[in-house]
């Protein structure tokens, strides 16, 4: 059934469109298959939302070719289907080999290739149509990072009688960056297509409006935006587009009453471990903005310096593999890989090497159990447009134990300004920061992590969808 402008009666009156879907195809033991929702922030953060508004999210499966549409926990998902060769030029191509570099400051050198471009330009309009057959009249559509960046305008064009709303995960970079995209212009006009569009610091939020005024050549405030309120406006086509900042967070009562009920686990992972005075945790996808290299080399340093003894510390680095056939990532895979074994083969013994490194997913409570155990947990990216391990080990830590060493460059340190905030391009505030954390007494630490604790657990990532959502609807 459709309306009288063709849109259909029975749609959702909420969509969120993003790249990947809220659900995993997961294999049982009898070989059988069940979709079950993936524990990812996002969807949590939007069940309410989805479940009172009669909600649907639009996204790929992660599989080639697939187009099964499975309901999940109340949601009603529509598959977008991608193709072997489309997932190598939208996905691997020009998601993560051109956009994901150029936006985390060109921490390798990102390709343009148009044959990429082209096939981003197709899976974003198919990305579109699928959310225009979801989306009732007047529905909310909520469009979600740089994956999808030409699906606001395309939706627009298809919908105009819908609310859009975009937002990014990632930072969006400043002009002398930007403007290497040979298709600069494309982008910024297909972003413009949305209604409201979020970033996490206002810094993204400026360079957006900066980009807009230089290529589109609008009216852009110039105000500075304020974070989670006192947004920007854009002149564009007869209409106004709001610019705001609005930093994601975590489920943070639920992370916390999860971790405080893994109950002995962390201490039997110490024991596992054999009791080192320092634990200390690297929590990441293996991705060479993370800086998994930065925090080797700075244990590499303190243990050569004799600041930290190899003896007594142990750095468990849990990776989990990411983008896995995109050259960059089997490079710093490699150097990953042969930085732990020369560390351990020169600063370990055969019965205590000093780091642990495991290349797979760790299920969700062992995860928060690791949170609780590590007294020091390594967060050092070169760049990050949040970082939500920062805060979930945060949020594990209602005990007050533990110090988090946080990268400047990362989103949240613009908000944790407790932990200890480290420069990863230099090496003595990498290994002052690692040494403090490990070393301050515990009333020093204790002190830090209530600050930061607070923090985390008052503004949590229902706050951000709210924030957002209420935004979009001119409530705030
Ligand atoms: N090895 C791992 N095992 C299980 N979960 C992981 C692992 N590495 C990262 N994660 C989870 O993936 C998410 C990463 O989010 P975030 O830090 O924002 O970075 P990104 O989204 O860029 O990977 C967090 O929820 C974190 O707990
Ligand atoms: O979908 P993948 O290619 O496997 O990548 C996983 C996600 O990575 C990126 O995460 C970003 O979003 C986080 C939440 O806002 C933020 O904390 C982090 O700093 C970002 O890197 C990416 O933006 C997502 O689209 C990917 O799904």
């Amino acid at each position: 059934m459709t309306s009288p402008e063709g849109h259909p009666a029975t749609g959702a009156s909420f969509v969120v469109v993003a790249n990947r879907l809220p659900v995993d195809k997961r294999t049982l033991p009898d070989g059988s298959t069940v979709w079950k929702r993936a524990p990812g922030g996002l969807v949590t953060a939007l069940t309410p939302t989805l479940a009172t508004r009669s909600g649907a999210w639009v996204g790929w499966s992660g599989i080639p070719d697939s187009d099964e549409n499975p309901t999940v926990d109340g949601i009603d998902i529509h598959a977008v289907p991608l193709s072997g060769q489309e997932i190598a030029d939208y996905y691997e191509g020009f998601s993560n080999a051109t956009l994901w570099p150029l936006y985390h400051d060109v921490l390798v050198k990102p390709e343009y290739r148009h044959d990429w471009w082209d096939t981003y330009v197709t899976v974003n309009r198919r990305f579109a149509e699928e959310a225009s057959r979801a989306a009732a009249e007047g529905a909310t559509v909520w469009v979600q990072d740089y994956q999808l960046q030409l699906v606001p305008a395309m939706l627009r064009e298809l919908r105009p009688d819908l609310s859009i709303g975009f937002f990014l995960h990632i930072p969006f970079p400043p002009r002398e960056l930007f403007s290497q995209l040979p298709w600069r212009t494309e982008i910024l006009e297909g972003m413009m297509g949305a209604d409201l569009l979020g970033f996490h610091l206002p810094g993204g939020a400026e360079n957006f409006q900066s980009l807009v005024r230089r290529f589109l050549h609008v009216d852009a405030s110039r105000d500075g935006v304020g974070v989670r309120d006192g947004y920007g406006t854009i002149d564009y086509e007869g209409r106004v587009v709001k610019v705001g900042s609005f930093p994601i967070s975590i489920d943070s009562a639920t992370v916390a009453a999860n971790a405080a009920a893994t109950g002995d686990r962390a201490a039997r992972i110490r024991a596992e471990l054999g009791d080192p005075d320092v634990l200390m945790l690297g929590v990441d996808r293996l991705d060479y903005t993370k800086g998994i290299d930065v925090r080797l080399a700075g244990l590499e340093r303190l243990f050569a310096d004799g600041r930290l003894d190899p003896a007594k510390t142990v750095l468990v680095q849990l990776a989990s593999p990411s983008r896995e056939r995109v050259d960059s990532y089997i490079d710093i895979r490699n150097r990953i890989e042969q930085t732990v074994g020369h560390i351990n083969g020169t600063y370990g013994t055969v019965d205590h090497p000093p780091i642990r490194y495991l290349l797979k997913p760790v299920p969700r409570d062992e995860l928060l159990a690791y949170f609780r155990a590590a007294d020091v947990c390594l967060v050092t990216p070169l760049r990050d447009g949040m970082n939500l391990v920062a805060k979930e080990y945060i949020a594990s830590r209602d005990d007050l134990g533990g110090a988090l060493v946080l990268s400047e460059f990362t989103g949240a340190a613009a908000e944790l300004t407790e932990a200890y905030l480290m420069n990863p391009y230099d090496e003595r505030s990498v290994d002052d920061a690692i040494e403090a954390a490990a070393t301050d007494p515990a009333d020093v630490r204790g002190k830090r992590m209530q600050a930061l604790h607070d923090q985390v657990m008052t503004n949590d990532v229902d706050q951000w969808a709210q924030s957002f959502l209420d935004t979009l609807a001119g409530k705030r």
